[in-house]
Formats: C-alpha cells, structure tokens, sequence
C-alpha cells in the first residue's frame, strides 16, 4: 500500500489522529518519528486548561523519552516517594517506596506533575514536526470503511470551513472517554463495576505545604481522601463525596475549612485553581480495533486513579500500536499477515489495560472501601498482609505488563522466560557515552546479544532488519543486561520497537 509522502489537508493523509491530548500526541509524534506524516484533528482551539492526570510511572515517561521529551517531562515533574497509606488523623500505617532517581526503565519510577505543563510540552512538538499536521477547531463527526480492509477509511470531519471529508489509510481514535470514533465503529464501553464520585481540589499555596514527597491516601473509616504535592508551589487534593453531597456545597470556603483541616493548612495560604467534581470509572472498550480504525486512550479503556494508571495506560498504548502501524502501512512485519499484526494490538494491550483497572478497583476498594469495624480493621489487616510473603514486592512492583504469546510473542515455557515482557533500560556506555539503553537500540528491532545466537533466531532478527548490540562489544553496563538475559535463561534477545522481548535464543 502507498503511503502519501505529506499531510493534506481535504486529501488522503496517512494516518490520521482523533484527539490531540497526551495519548493521541505522543502516537502522532511516535508515528512520525518513524517517517508516518499524521494529520491530528482536535476539537479545542488551545490545550485544555484544567488540570487532570499528575502522575506518570517510568515505562510511561521511557515511552516520551522516545519521541525526545524525556529531559522535558523531567523540567515540568517531581520524582515522588511512592504511595503512604494513612489514618484519619494524617499517620502512616504503610508505604510503598518508589526509587526517585532511576528504576528499571532508567526513569524515577514515580512522577508527578500537572497535566497541562505536559499538554504544552507535546503541543509545541505536535506544532514544531514537519510530519505533523495539527488542525485544531476540528472534529471527526463519522466515518466510514470500505469492506476491504486495505482502502482508505472516508472521515467525516467538523471543521472551521465547515463539514469535510478526508480519506486517510489508518484512523486512530485518542478522542477520550465520549469517543465519537468508538461509537463510528460500533465498539462498547463495558462497565467493570465501579463507579464513585470524587470532589477533586487543585490549589497553589504560598508556603510550601509539609508532605513524606509522593501521594497521601487518607483510609478513614469516615471520608477517604488523597492527597499530593504537585511541582512547584501546587498541590492536589481528593475527596470521596457522599451521595448526599454536591460539588457547590464542598466548594464553600466552611466546608473546604473542614475538609483539609487534618493537613492544618490555613485557607488563606491556599488560591483555589479547580474545585470540581470528577466521577471515577472503570470500563473497557470491546473492540479496539475494527479494519484500520483503532482505539487509543481513554477511548479504550477508564480506570479510576488509585493506583496512578490513567494516563500511562494511553502512553502504553501509543507505543505498542505505533510500530505496529507504522510497519503495516509499510507493506507489513516480515512473516506475520498485517491483520494479525493489528490484532496483536488488542489481544497484547487489552488484557494488561484490564488488569490495570481491575487492580485499580481492588486497591481502590481495599484503601478505602468499607465503613465501622471493616474500616477500623483496615490498619491492622494492612499491617498483617503486607508482612506475607511475597505481597509487599508485588504492591510495590505495580502491574508488570506481560503479553501473550501471539505472532510477534513467541511461547514461553517458563515464567523466568522473557518473551511477552518488556526490556530494562540501564544506562550503557557506547563509543565511550554514557547513554540509556533505547538510544542505542534505535527505532527498530534489535537482537541484543550475550554469547552465540541460535541460527534460527539469527535469521529471523536479519529478516526482520533487526540491529545487533553485542553486550561487553558495542556496549557496557553495569551488569544489569547480562544479569536480565541469565534470569531468562537467555544469550541473546530479539527486542521489538517498542521494546517488548518477542523471542530469545537459550544459554547454552
Ligand atoms: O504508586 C505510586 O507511586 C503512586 C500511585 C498514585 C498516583 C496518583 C494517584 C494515586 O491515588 C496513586
């Protein structure tokens, strides 16, 4: 299939980009930095001014080092702590510690920031790339697929000229929660069963508020509530409302009195920027994918904040699709059919996209859930279950991606095995330069390699144009890749773009 060498506006483009919030920018800017030109329609004229997601893990902020703002998000964020659960009264009776400065993915493994700094940050790089096409004012109002699969999708735009039609070969929809491109394609919201109302209260103090540096999350029995230092002079608080209560009388200067009376913060140090009500959801789109209309983001998939997941979730996404997408519209992955490539999509980020809710929901529930006796036995049980073997490294390890085995995932027969999971990124010394991992593995494939390859393996990773990094040869780290490869069993491993393991070859 022919990809058209620039955007054109009215014409055929690409790819074309539904929303241009931090999900459907960082696709756009993934796409383009692997020579896919994409015309994003946005709906706002500027970005949207209030704040929303505030924290990023490191596989999130490694997927923005990917299109170059790594070192911009660092600008913009606060390397946090981690999570302290906390009582009624403000005192800590668990803590789930994050590395500030580099977890395995060579990022702090816990950030907070404020999303429209990261929102400025992605606009002027949407605006500045010469591959990107930003049309702002504009939305797409319907679309329609030929039957075969391959012909140019027909979209149906809203834009300031008026009503217009674009053709494009491949449609991603990052256009949020309402996504007018699910409903185009006929894909549902399934609701995984929770639903809560939340007043959510971003201010700036003029002293700087004491905090342990990462989130609060208040469990008592009588108003869960969470709190974080954003960057610089912001803070966020979040209260669970009863269903009596509305966001207006919250909002009262008596009422937030009240509400943030254990942190002892006089109100007059605090300038309200948002006092709103937010409804936490858990739903899940069931077709991600329908021909060359796919979903992104919050289009896919909503999960409440518990565990910080919301936005990484659409970065995830975005990195898993773009390669694949990109390679399609390229003529395909050697050896595996384009559809099934596509679908890898779903199969690959849908069933971690539902762990993430499922366990958002659970933490959610376990953290602040209950009322009485189960409430008061929160602290001690939490005490009790976190002493059991295993239980504290999993809350601390988070959801670990793993994919399936599938046509770009070969089978595993052990759990160490690592095919299905993603690679770490220590920092490397090549040609002498202190670099992290993904810059010397590039864009592509890449077969990184610890002692002799299987022929089999060395023949996929040429034909799949992989570039081989030879571990002590074309570069040194401190151990940690050599120590990766042994844990799986592995001499040498076949790392997609996006940095998941497809296949290893076995130390011998
Ligand atoms: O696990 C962490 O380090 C923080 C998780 C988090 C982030 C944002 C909100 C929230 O309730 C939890």
């Amino acid at each position: 299939m022919a990809v058209a060498e620039d955007p054109v506006e009215g014409g055929a483009v690409p790819v074309l980009v539904a929303g241009a919030g931090p999900a459907g920018s960082t696709t756009a800017l993934l796409l383009a930095r692997l020579g896919v030109p994409c015309t994003v329609v946005e709906r706002r004229g500027d970005i949207h001014p209030l704040p929303r997601a505030v924290h990023l893990d490191d596989e999130a902020v490694r997927v923005l080092q990917r299109i170059g703002l790594a070192d911009a998000f660092a600008r913009i964020s606060r390397p946090a702590t981690g999570l302290r659960l906390v009582d009624a009264r403000l005192r800590p009776f668990a803590e789930f510690r994050r590395d500030r400065a580099a977890g395995s993915h060579g990022h702090p493994e816990s950030n907070l920031f404020d999303q429209p700094d990261l929102d400025r940050v992605l606009r002027a790089e949407l605006v500045r790339h010469p591959l990107v096409n930003l049309r702002v004012g504009t939305e797409v109002t319907g679309l329609d697929q030929p039957p075969d699969a391959t012909a140019p999708v027909r979209v149906e735009l809203s834009a300031p000229g008026g009503a217009e039609t674009v053709c494009a070969q491949a449609v991603v929809g990052c256009d949020g929660a309402g996504s007018a491109v699910r409903a185009a394609i006929g894909s549902r919201l399934h609701d995984l069963g929770f639903t809560d109302r939340w007043f959510v209260v971003d201010v700036r103090s003029a002293r700087p508020i004491p905090t342990w540096g990462g989130v609060e999350q208040v469990c008592g029995a009588r108003r869960a509530a969470t709190f974080l230092p954003l960057p610089g002079d912001r803070y966020r608080w979040e209260f669970r409302m009863r269903a009596d209560e509305t966001a207006e009388e919250l909002a009262r200067p008596a009422r937030m009195a009240e509400l943030i009376g254990p942190w002892r913060v006089p109100p007059t140090q605090l300038e309200v920027l948002r006092a709103a009500e937010y409804t936490f959801r858990a739903r899940l789109a069931d077709r991600w994918r329908v021909g060359r209309v796919l979903l992104l983001g919050d289009a896919a998939h909503l999960t409440p904040p518990f565990i910080g997941q919301g936005l990484g979730a659409g970065l995830r996404d975005a990195h898993n699709l773009a390669w694949k997408l990109a390679a399609v519209l390229a003529g395909g992955v050697p050896g595996v059919a384009p559809e099934e490539v596509l679908d890898s999509y779903q199969s690959e980020r849908g069933a971690h996209a539902e762990a993430v809710i499922r366990g958002a929901v659970r933490v959610g529930r376990a953290m602040t859930g209950g009322a009485g006796v189960t409430a008061a036995l929160r602290r001690p049980l939490t005490g009790m279950l976190l002493r059991l073997p295993g239980v504290r490294a999993r809350a601390e390890r988070g959801i670990v991606p793993r994919f399936p085995a599938g046509p770009l995932v070969d089978r595993v027969r052990h759990r160490h095995d690592l095919p299905g999971s993603v690679c770490p990124q220590p920092t490397v010394r090549a040609d002498g330069v202190a670099t992290p991992l993904d810059e010397v593995l590039g864009d592509g494939y890449a077969l990184l390699t610890a002692g002799p390859v299987d022929a089999g393996l060395a023949a996929r990773a040429r034909t799949l144009g992989a570039r081989t990094v030879r571990l002590g040869h074309d570069l040194a780290d401190d151990g940690t890749l050599l120590a990766w490869l042994a844990a799986g069993g592995a001499s040498a491993a076949l790392v997609r773009p996006d940095r998941v393991v497809q296949a290893t070859s076995p130390r011998t």
